[in-house]
């Protein structure tokens, strides 16, 4: 469907200098909802801007550090009421932090509310250059991106676990989180250091024979999510520019989950590399899944992505007693899936509690339990991708 309404504009009946214009009635909203002290949102927090696309609601709030914390519980509250807005189908309240946040590491400092978070120090670089798509990531020679069309289908485990093979496999390999408001790969390696920036640039973590990259890293838990989309895609940009990634064969990327503005301003900015790499799309056997993952699918296709496949996540249970196969959603869905979509089937991976267990213990279970039925899987996952890749880069991949 053709969006013919302007950014900016008010949804169907409310034109914007009425009264009952959306901004209005959603600043109406905001001075009605009140906290547990009785205050109500817009005497913390300031109303920046309203957005009405396709009947969703982006509406901006500036506030204090200290405020964001009051403001957050709130959220779901707030945004429920402005979806009950005639002509509104979906509200997003993002917020704006106006003071600088704790260093997250000793000499990189968030700017708040900037598009470059992080201030390295260091030599005074062309930050314009330097982040200009063809001259991102020169020594990673192919860019692996993990997506999912929807939250919580196992996408950062799948990552976490292929980014493991293929180091094992012998690729020089690292893996950049770019979950911005959900990091998990702090947890999932077992890393919880501060990142060194020596002359400007950003040291990645090494663990388990990946250089690894997070947000999780860098700052508290709370505070990247109180950061609106440029700061969000300024962190991202110094991630793919500042971070010292090295000579690399694949660089993994943990996609935000969805397919939305961050995950399509990143497919384009490393359309350079994801054309020698690709994406790999993440489904669970459930159809609402696999609907989303047709939107994976359909995203990297329209960016002109090579589509590697898709991998089925919690695909079967696989009794740790009696090793007996139960396939608790149907089994298949998303191999008939990918291959209506004529794109590969990549491999199935078990629903296994060890495998949440080694993601919370720090270990990718590929390593920790190398015999298991899961670490068998992700082999053959690791294995696929590493064949579907151009010579040139999996020439270690197995025949
Ligand atoms: N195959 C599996 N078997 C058992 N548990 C799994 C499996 N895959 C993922 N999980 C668990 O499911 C939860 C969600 O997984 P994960 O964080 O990888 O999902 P995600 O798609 O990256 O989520 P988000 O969209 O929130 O980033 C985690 O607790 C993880 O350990």
């Amino acid at each position: 469907m053709t969006d013919t309404t302007p950014p900016n504009d008010t949804p169907p009946g409310f034109p914007a200098t009425h009264p009952d214009s959306a901004e209005t009635r959603i600043a109406n909203i905001l001075k009605s909802e009140q906290d547990g002290q009785g205050s109500n949102v817009l005497s913390f927090a300031a109303l920046e801007s309203v957005s009405v696309r396709n009947g969703h609601a982006h509406v901006s709030l500036a506030t204090s550090r200290d405020n964001a914390s009051r403001v957050e519980p709130l959220r779901p509250r707030v945004e429920a009421a402005i979806t009950n807005l005639p002509g509104i189908t979906g509200a997003t309240l993002s917020f704006t932090s106006h003071r600088p946040a704790t260093p997250p590491a000793a000499n990189a400092t968030p700017q708040g509310g900037g598009h470059r978070p992080f201030n390295l120090g260091g030599k005074k670089r062309n930050a314009t250059s330097r982040h200009a798509p063809e001259t991102l990531l020169p020594g990673v020679k192919a860019v692996i991106a993990v997506a999912s069309g929807k939250g919580g289908v196992g996408k950062s485990t799948t990552a976490v676990n292929l980014a493991a093979g293929l180091a094992q496999a012998g690729m020089k390999t690292g893996l950049l989180d770019a979950d911005i408001y959900g990091p998990s790969l702090p947890r999932m390696l077992g890393r919880n250091t501060r990142p060194e920036v020596v002359d400007g640039t950003i040291l990645p973590i090494e663990a388990w024979g990946l250089k690894s990259m997070s947000i999780g890293y860098l700052v508290d838990e709370n505070q990247a999510m109180i950061w609106r989309g440029p700061m969000v895609m300024g962190a991202l940009t110094q991630f793919l520019g500042e971070v010292e990634w090295g000579e690399l064969d694949v660089l993994v990327i943990d996609m935000p989950p969805g397919t939305g503005d961050a995950q399509l301003t990143l497919a384009q900015k490393l359309g350079h590399k994801l054309a020698i790499g690709g994406a790999v799309i993440v489904s669970t056997p459930q159809d609402i899944a696999l609907l989303d993952a047709r939107r994976g699918v359909a995203m990297f296709e329209k960016m002109e992505t090579p589509i590697l496949g898709v991998v089925e996540n919690m695909s079967y249970f696989c009794c740790p007693n009696c090793n007996h196969r139960t396939e608790l959603f149907g089994h298949g869905g998303a191999k008939t899936e990918a291959e209506k979509m004529g794109v590969p089937f990549l491999a199935e991976i078990p629903l296994l509690a060890d495998i949440r267990a080694s993601g919370d213990e720090g270990t990718p279970i590929i390593l920790s339990a190398p015999e298991s039925e899961a670490a068998h899987a992700y082999n053959r996952l690791a294995h696929a991708v590493m064949r579907s890749l151009s010579p040139e880069i999996s020439q270690k991949a197995p025949s």
